[in-house]
């Protein structure tokens, strides 16, 4: 199995959490655009869906598919998405796509996260894949000044935009021993919107793509 087909069998696979009547939160990522063709196929009836970036927004559009307002929706039962990195917590790193800071208000307001990914996701430790963070850009160098205090080297992701009008620095060489600390000591820098680190907000039921199909975890303890 390539890559793409262990992406789309876990996203295949998520759709047996989708029930008729629920509004489901949907991630971003060329993971979770398998799961929004297998939406877009299976047409269940939802009562809508909340994005996680413009790009899903307009995917989702795209195929028929109704979109709500966060604002408008509560909270909601269900959010998927893929992840640049999972441990065995369950804990990750997001970002890869730049759309960490929405992708993580619309995990929080979900009472479960069903997290999506090919096996190569999987880690004994978090940190290899560089740290997204998104920094107005205002406060750039003084930011990336404060992440070089904590051990990082962050670098500037070139021509890149967020949805919120912010930029992203890339940070390798953080200690991620306590991702959950880290998390909370980025994001208490001034600049910093918030960063790829899910520790606090985990997912709850992790489906990996591999050459032997999908497995479904629960986190460990
Ligand atoms: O966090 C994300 C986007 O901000 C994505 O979930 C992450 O980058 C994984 O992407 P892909 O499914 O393309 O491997």
């Amino acid at each position: 199995m390539d890559i793409n087909q262990k992406k789309k069998a876990a996203a295949e696979a998520a759709l047996a959490y989708v029930k008729p009547g629920m509004i489901v939160g949907v991630g971003t990522g060329s993971t979770v655009n398998f799961f929004i063709e297998a939406l877009a196929a299976a047409r269940v009836q939802v009562d809508g869906y909340v994005a996680s970036s413009i790009a899903t927004e307009q995917r989702l559009r795209s195929q028929g598919l109704n979109v709500l307002d966060l604002n408008q929706t509560g909270d909601i039962p269900i959010y998927v998405d893929g992840a640049d990195e999972i441990d065995i917590y369950f804990r990750m790193i997001k970002g890869g796509g730049a759309a960490l800071t929405r992708e993580k208000i619309v995990a929080s307001a979900a009472r479960q996260f069903v997290c999506i990914v090919d096996d190569s996701k999987e880690v004994n430790m978090l940190g290899k894949f560089p740290l997204p963070v998104e920094v107005l850009p205002f406060a750039r160098s003084f930011v990336a000044r404060q992440l070089v205090k904590l051990g990082g080297n962050p670098t500037l992701r070139q021509g890149v935009s967020t949805d919120n009008g912010n930029v992203i620095l890339d940070v390798v060489g953080l200690d991620f021993t306590n991702p959950v600390e880290l998390e909370r000591e980025i994001n208490n820098i001034p600049g910093v919107l918030d960063n790829g680190v899910f520790a606090k907000r985990r997912a709850d039921v992790l489906l990996v793509g591999g050459n032997d199909g999908v497995q479904t975890h629960k986190p460990q303890q």
